[in-house]
């Protein structure tokens, strides 16, 4: 759908320079997304995996991040493999609804009510991002909590249309449970894409 160097808003590699690369398609459908204009699997350019690699090259940009739209929805194995002979970190977001392909360095995992994670892709994830859009939504995280591995970072990520609503009860939750971090989408704050 687009690719951009920016930096990454969200999560553990929050303020780091990345280079995304959004794939058009999703079929996911939550109601709060707020890249809608993602969904449509047909209406966005196609570009070849090398002009995508040779754009990176043309920044300095030590991660990519693939995201979407669902990127899972698309084999992911030769582009994971030419970024990673380019030297190019590998960093996916994904709700994991559809079944993982691709090599990766980090998985950002965003479970959803609307069509939920595959039960494989959980022990995997590096980092579980629960958006919090109702209270409700502590108690339904602490379930993907207790499936990810000992290593997998934890964040709490309000919904960006309740965040201020949502952001008090998260901190209230975090100082709770203290294996929980927050996580702000900092690029919607900052005015980057
Ligand atoms: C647009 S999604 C694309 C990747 C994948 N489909 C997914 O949902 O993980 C990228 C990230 O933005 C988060 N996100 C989407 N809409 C949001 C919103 N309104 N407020 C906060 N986070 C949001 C998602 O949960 C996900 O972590
Ligand atoms: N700066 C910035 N950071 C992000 N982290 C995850 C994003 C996404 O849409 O996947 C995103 C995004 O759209 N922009
Ligand atoms: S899974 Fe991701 S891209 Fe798809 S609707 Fe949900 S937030 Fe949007
Ligand atoms: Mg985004």
């Amino acid at each position: 759908m687009e690719h951009f160097y920016t930096i990454q808003g969200e999560g553990y590699h929050q303020g780091k320079a990345a280079y995304f690369v959004r794939l058009g398609g999703c079929d996911v459908g939550c109601t709060w997304c707020d890249v809608k204009e993602s969904w449509s699997f047909d209406a966005h350019p196609h570009w070849a995996i090398a002009s995508i690699v040779e754009a990176i090259k043309n920044t300095p940009a030590p991660i990519a991040v693939i995201t979407g739209g669902e990127p899972l929805l698309h084999p992911l194995d030769a582009l994971t493999t030419a970024l990673r002979e380019n030297g190019i970190a590998t960093n996916i977001e994904t709700s994991g609804s559809a079944s993982l392909s691709g090599a990766w360095d980090w998985i950002c995992l965003s479970p959803k009510k609307f069509k939920q994670p595959l039960p494989e892709i959980l022990p995997l994830a590096n980092e579980l991002k629960i958006i919090v859009y109702n209270k409700s939504d502590f108690a339904w995280g602490e379930q993907f909590a207790a499936q990810v591995a000992p290593h997998c970072k934890l964040y709490l990520q309000p919904e960006w249309s309740k965040a201020a609503a949502m952001t008090p009860l998260i901190i209230d939750y975090i100082k709770e449970h203290p294996k929980w971090e927050l996580s702000l989408q900092i690029h919607k704050y900052i005015n980057v894409p």
